[in-house]
């Protein structure tokens, strides 16, 4: 598969930017014209540089406003081309792209445009180079692939070919089965996009919200199946022009589009099972079917707050690592792994003495492990290893968000007993159990500009959808939260929330453990009353929340004031939806914001209580001021 990536869709320098997109696997760049304008380098020199990095240069565009025009405009159009034509050869690339004429004083008419066309044709035969036409959605007389394509057939010259871009054809809502009929050695080029779904100016939309295949809501894929069916085996190349990704990292942005394009044709093969498509091989989407476990690193000296906390909540020891100064504590069917182990040797110690007290590795339950670790490197995740001691079990991982630790963990034999081999059991009678079953989430905090990069990391490798995006306001600023869940209920989900300011609570959190990181971690109850009853009785102090909330509850949803007084003498949030109820107590933060969470779901209720979220946020806040409380 050649892949490749305009110069556009990624941030920095010129030379920056070659850079990240050689060192992320793309064979080729296309050069956007006005990168290169403002870089000081003559066409030679730019080849050069692509040569050094190994770049095939795939395109050179755009050209603007070619076809069609009346005289004199026509003359000078093609005046310029034969001068950018000169810069191609120089540049060695041959392919130019040419988006349909917007000005409003060209002409129209298809006729005229193949006529142009097939005159430009024997000018870029002369200069040893293609052109490509691609319909603008914006376009003034063309803005539809079936009429670029119909100029194209009719200007019938080899060096005239037709240029697709999955924006201008999905934007537009045109059928894309239109294009399983063009020949596919007449498709000089693809182009792929994916875009939110928002209703706004097709122009504006266009250069400001791209994003990568997999991070939108466009039908790429299907897209791409009626490329393929047409035969065409050329470059699929990225054009993406999104003002966030402007500022972005040149190295994430670069990786996160070759991924995307690895997903997309890993999925096109999968549909179109009939067509040979070049994708490297590797199992289908892991089904991840919850989390097994979550380990914290901490050191000697400060993980008492931490097992206070977990003991609190019902938690007791039942297992001390063999080797290493690693404790299990458990209830129900949840692992929490506390490790203090400063021997040196472990990424679990690097990564406390970057970031403090924090979950830095999560057990993910999967099907097998050897694939999910497969897929996860198929498609440019990092595989995680570090020595191991004798009688240690080597467990596949990648690493995520924040560089943690993802293991996979199957039922063979080596993997399903690891809990017994590594570990002696301790006979901790603790102080009691609190009906916590299973985990039912973690939430992973991240720079807002981070999400749309993990979004695509596990919903590639994991067969998972992601929720719509929800705007949780933080009095510091605002927090973007989406859900990332398997298809089957009571298997793996997670939440991201996305902090843009360090004012806001999220953005604290990030700011003070010094990036992404797993904040906060929700267990399942079967009964939150029951289990607020215990973990009163084992000290726990639930988050308090303002009054002003279960007043406001219980005329939103008529609550009977026994229920909301109950409800409100625990600190439980409540929600309620078509599908059922939610639940939800919070432990008081730890170290940097760090918290539990305690949810019960009654009936189909599938959502995170975003609505409450403010109400958590606000409490946290007000917890986190010297005094507790404000003086009334
Ligand atoms: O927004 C534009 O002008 C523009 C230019 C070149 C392209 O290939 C494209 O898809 C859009
Ligand atoms: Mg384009």
């Amino acid at each position: 598969m050649r892949t490749s990536i305009a110069t556009v869709s990624i941030s920095g320098e010129f030379p920056d930017k070659m850079a990240a997109i050689a060192k992320a696997g793309f064979s080729g760049v296309e050069i956007f014209e006005n990168d290169f304008l403002t870089y000081d380098a003559s066409p030679r020199e730019v080849a050069q540089m692509a040569r050094d990095f190994g770049l095939e240069i795939t395109l050179f565009q755009p050209f603007r406003d070619f076809e069609g025009m009346p005289e004199p405009h026509r003359a000078r159009a093609f005046e310029r081309a034969q001068r950018k034509f000169d810069i191609m050869g120089e540049l060695g690339t041959d392919l130019m792209l040419i988006c349909s004429n917007v000005s409003p004083i060209s002409l129209g008419g298809i006729d005229r445009a193949a006529a142009d066309f097939h005159e430009l044709g024997d000018l870029a035969a002369k200069h040893g180079v293609r052109v490509g036409y691609e319909a603008l959605a914006w376009g003034r007389h063309i803005n539809d692939h079936r009429d670029a394509w119909e100029i194209v057939r009719r200007a019938d010259h080899r060096n005239v070919g037709l240029i697709l871009d999955s924006f201008h054809t999905l934007s537009r809502k045109i059928d894309v089965n239109s294009i399983r009929s063009i020949p596919g050695d007449k498709i000089f080029i693809v182009q792929l996009a994916d875009a939110p779904l928002i209703d706004m100016d097709l122009l504006y939309w266009s250069r400001h919200f791209r994003n990568m295949p997999g991070e939108g809501d466009l039908p790429v894929v299907d897209f791409m199946r009626a490329v393929a069916a047409t035969g065409y085996d050329g470059p699929l190349s990225l054009e993406i022009f999104n003002d966030q990704f402007r500022g972005g990292s040149a190295r994430a942005l670069a990786e996160d589009g070759h991924r995307s394009l690895v997903y997309v044709m890993d999925q096109v093969r999968r549909l179109e099972p009939d067509i040979r498509i070049d994708v490297p091989p590797m199992p289908d989407r892991i089904q991840a079917t919850g989390v097994s476990f979550v380990e914290f690193t901490t050191a000697e000296a400060e993980k008492d707050n931490l097992v206070t906390l977990l003991k609190s909540l019902g938690f007791r020891k039942t297992a001390r690592h063999r080797n290493r100064n690693v404790d299990l504590y458990t209830q129900a069917d949840i692992r929490i792994v506390v490790n203090s182990d400063d021997s040196g040797d472990s990424f679990a110690g690097s990564s406390y003495f970057v970031h403090g007290t924090n979950a830095y590795a999560y057990g993910m339950k999967v099907e097998n492990a050897q694939d999910a670790l497969a897929r996860a490197a198929a498609l440019d995740a990092p595989v995680f290893s570090e020595p191991r001691r004798a009688g240690e079990t080597s467990v596949p991982a990648i690493q995520g968000v924040g560089n943690g630790v993802i293991y996979f963990l199957d039922d063979t034999p080596a993997l399903a007993s690891i809990w017994d081999t590594e570990f002696t059991p301790v006979d901790d009678p603790g102080e009691g159990d609190a009906g916590l079953k299973r985990i039912d989430h973690l939430a992973q905090t991240t720079h807002y500009d981070e999400m749309l990069t993990w979004l695509l990391f596990y919903t590639s490798i994991f067969e998972t959808r992601r929720t719509p995006m929800v705007d949780v306001v933080d009095p510091g600023g605002l927090v973007r939260s989406q859900a990332i869940e398997s298809l089957s209920a009571n298997g793996f989900r997670l939440t991201m929330n996305g902090a843009d300011s360090r004012k806001t609570f999220a953005g604290k959190f990030l700011a003070e453990g010094f990036g992404s990181s797993i904040q906060h971690i929700a267990f399942t109850t079967d009964d939150i009353f029951a289990t607020a009853g215990a973990l009163a009785a084992l000290d726990f102090h639930a988050l308090p929340i303002s009054r002003n909330y279960y007043d406001d509850l219980e005329a939103r949803f008529g609550l009977e004031p026994s229920f909301s007084d109950a409800l409100r003498e625990a600190s439980i949030l409540y929600d309620r939806d078509d599908n059922g109820e939610y639940f939800q107590i919070y432990s008081r933060t730890f170290g940097e914001g760090f918290f539990f969470e305690i949810v019960e779901r009654r009936g189909a209720y599938n959502g995170y209580g975003a609505m409450n979220a403010p109400f958590r946020i606000a409490a946290q806040r007000r917890l986190l001021r010297p005094e507790g409380m404000p003086k009334r």
